[in-house]
């Protein structure tokens, strides 16, 4: 039997529409499964746990956004349970690195295939991010983003509502990096993105050569910039080609560890999971995916 966790408020309401198509194919071709709807902020992963526990559950599917993909996937990490995904969300990295067809029962059509693959994860401090996780700078924007009323309306553009607010105000930090046991000091960061995936933030490709199963995570570190230089660069990230600035910087490693002299936000896959320090390893080949 498959299982379906879907969050209903996921894409202002989509959640709950795109499950309506869903159940309507599977009734109509009579294939087993059972839905639960996430009641509140770390339901999805308690229910992804406990399908782990069960023999009859062939797969789950996660119904929502990034941040249900975050929560289901955490609670399946580590074990064979393989995690499908219909984006119902505002931005949907994980469909757009993946290839997810946005037309739900394209969607699940592929899913019904069931070809499992394992990709990599990286563990925060006891948390998993799945496809991309954020210092500084972003991390500010997921934590505005998460706690506005226009969340709702705004879809896609959320982020760069987010990242305008967080801009008026924010001060880049001192910051020591420590990579597979080198360690630098970089001053000036406006933000240290690490990615198992090339998007984020809606579609920003923030580390575009990243790849999800080689064991690597991809660093991007962006510094030393006037407010009005990280402006500037800003759209250059959906293309990708902020990576030939020379504020920007690139690296690959499995252990990352990092500390800053004032406190900067970290998300997980668009969800804010704390606050400098932290260690960052990867998780090669820890969840399967379909
Ligand atoms: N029933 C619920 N009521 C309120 N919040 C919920 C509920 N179920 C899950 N959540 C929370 O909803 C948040 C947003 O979910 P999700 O990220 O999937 O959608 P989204 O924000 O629309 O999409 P995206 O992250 O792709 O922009 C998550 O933080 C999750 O914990």
């Amino acid at each position: 039997m498959r299982w379906f966790i879907v969050n209903p408020v996921a894409g202002n309401g989509r959640g709950q529409k795109v499950w309506r198509q869903l159940k309507k194919i599977m009734d109509e071709r009579q294939i087993p499964y059972r839905v639960l709807f996430s009641e509140q902020a770390g339901h999805a992963e308690e229910l992804a746990r406990r399908a782990v526990l069960r023999s009859d559950v062939k797969s789950v599917i996660a119904v929502g956004g990034d941040g249900t993909v975050h929560e289901v996937g955490n609670g399946l990490v580590g074990s064979i349970m393989p995690m499908g995904f219909i984006p119902a969300g505002s931005g949907n990295d994980f469909a757009l690195a993946h290839r997810i067809p946005a037309n739900p029962g394209q969607a699940l059509e592929r899913i019904l295939q069931h070809q499992v693959r394992r990709v990599d994860t990286a563990d925060i401090d006891g948390k998993t991010m799945i496809g991309f996780a954020g210092i500084g700078f972003d991390g500010r924007v997921a934590e505005a983003v998460n706690l506005s009323s226009f969340k709702r309306w705004l879809g896609k553009l959320n982020y760069i509502w987010g990242a305008l607010r967080v801009l008026r105000s924010f001060e880049p930090a001192q910051v020591s990096v420590s990579i597979d046991g080198k360690k630098i000091d970089v001053g000036g960061v406006w933000l240290i993105a690490v990615a198992n995936n090339p998007y984020y933030g809606g579609g920003m490709k923030i580390c575009p050569f990243a790849v999800n199963d080689d064991g690597k995570l991809d660093i991007c570190c962006v510094n030393n910039l006037s407010r009005h230089q990280f402006l500037k660069i800003f759209p250059t990230v959906y293309k990708g080609v902020h990576i030939h600035h020379p504020s920007v910087t690139m690296r690959q490693g499995k252990e990352i560890i990092i500390d800053s002299d004032t406190r900067m936000v970290i998300h997980a896959d668009g969800e804010v999971i704390g606050e400098t320090p932290l260690t960052v390893t990867v998780r090669p080949r820890s969840l399967s995916i379909l």
